[in-house]
């Protein structure tokens, strides 16, 4: 296994690149280490591919270069790279055996026979396979194909790294969860480097330890499930993330206070001392997790609060619970409690999630989600949102306000 640096890549399809939106890679500069479980996220076009292939050796990058635990590989070919990679379709041989298709990448690389049967029948224990091993690949079905494709790819311990690109799209949703669960158990046994392409978020936040999420040919964002949700230092990071994604507001900040259009919100200290120092285009931004929904301006317990929960696969954290203290309110409308305001706004909609609800309402112009956790409802046509401060995020020409590091 190898640690990963990719030092200043940029890629461009075209011969004489001249402007940033020539290059479908604009600049990456990362180091990923040694076994670690990435996960490369992003909508199509943002040069998910572009990377896969110049980590694997099918593109040599415009610029840059690319190491394997400190050696330069940027010209060498897939070949010598000592990569294994598992393709969207099934990548084996019909008329073989599924047992000398597992063999192969081993033989290939002349694996005495004791160590190839041990790992054969390893990987093959892993994925259910064993009762095909001795079947002719030709007559399986799709999804058992694609579990053996990720087998080949599995059964080489002495790789630099392997790289999996939309690997389940043809796998039958059902069986989807359970090999998503298996590359991870895998993955925590052998502690091999897998890097693996999705622009499904769920595929990509089950399995990674770091999710790598990338944007119009940048990576914007490298960090754990919870980093992403919480701390997202991209605007396209608030959204992509989630379901439904981050809600914005676009604001202007005076003091301690965030204004969207005629309606304000409180922010807290601390967020009022970075935006004093910021400049370009504001906006506000919050989960639909974390903003607090009640049905009416004063009451002392939220009736109707959005927050109750953790989601299913325990990813996100919830946030502490806010004293919430009704007695002042002025005439703009806000109300304040311990933390955070107290906004009314037009119930339009209230989706039906299954196991919780999904509120959409309007406030100052400006459309919001917002989680309700389960067995809570809302009956009336207004409801009041609280914005609890610790939940709050702003967000200055897209990027995240947040303290220098170096100063926490
Ligand atoms: N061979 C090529 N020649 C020219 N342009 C290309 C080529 N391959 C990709 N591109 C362009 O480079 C950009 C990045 O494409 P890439 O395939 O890397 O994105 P992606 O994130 O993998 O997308 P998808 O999820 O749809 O596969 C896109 O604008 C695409 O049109």
């Amino acid at each position: 296994m190898a640690e990963i640096n990719l030092n200043k890549i940029a890629h461009s399809y075209i011969k004489n690149p001249s402007s940033d939106s020539d290059y479908a890679l604009k600049l990456i500069d990362n180091i990923w280490e040694d076994g670690g479980a990435y996960a490369l996220l992003g909508p199509s076009g943002c040069g998910k591919t572009t990377l896969l292939n110049i980590i694997s050796g099918l593109l040599v990058p415009s610029k840059g270069r690319i190491l394997f635990d400190g050696k330069d590989v940027t010209e060498m070919p897939p070949e010598k790279r000592n990569i294994a990679q598992v393709f969207q379709f099934p990548v084996l041989y019909d008329t073989m055996t599924v047992y000398d298709n597992l063999a192969f990448p081993l033989r290939n690389r002349k694996f005495d026979q004791n160590t190839v049967d041990k790992r054969v029948r390893e990987i093959a224990e892993v994925l259910e396979l064993t009762p095909f091993l001795g079947k002719k690949a030709a007559g399986l079905a799709a999804d058992a194909k694609q579990k053996i494709s990720l087998g080949r790819g599995l059964v080489r311990d002495d790789v630099a790294a392997i790289l999996f690109d939309e690997p389940l799209t043809v796998i039958d949703p059902n069986l989807k969860w359970q090999l998503r669960c298996k590359l991870k158990t895998i993955h925590e046994q052998l502690k091999l480097t897998f890097i693996y392409v999705t622009h499904d978020q769920v595929e990509a936040l089950t399995f990674a330890d770091k999710v790598v999420v990338m944007y119009d040919g940048e990576i914007v964002q490298i960090g754990t499930p919870q980093e992403l949700f919480e701390n997202p230092t991209h605007r396209f990071v608030g959204y992509f993330i989630g379901s439904p994604g981050m809600n914005f507001l676009p604001c202007r900040v005076e003091g301690n206070k965030a204004i969207v259009n005629d309606v304000v919100i409180s922010i807290g200290d601390d967020l009022a001392e970075l935006a004093a120092k910021a400049s370009g285009k504001l906006e506000l931004g919050i989960r639909p997790l974390y903003l607090k929904v009640h049905d009416n301006e004063y009451d002392d317990e939220p009736t109707a609060s959005a927050n109750n929960g953790l989601n299913a696969n325990k990813l996100f954290t919830k946030s502490s619970e806010n004293g919430i203290n009704g007695n002042n309110s002025s005439e703009n409308r806000i109300s304040s409690s311990k933390n955070g305001s107290r906004i009314k706004a037009k119930v339009k909609a209230l989706q039906d999630q299954g196991n919780f609800k999904i509120l959409t309402a309007e406030m100052a112009g400006f459309t919001l989600r917002a989680r309700l956790s389960e067995g809570q409802s809302c009956n009336s046509d207004y409801v009041w949102l609280e914005f609890p401060h610790e939940w709050i995020r702003l967000f200055a020409n897209e990027r995240l306000l947040q303290h220098d590091k170096n100063r926490r």
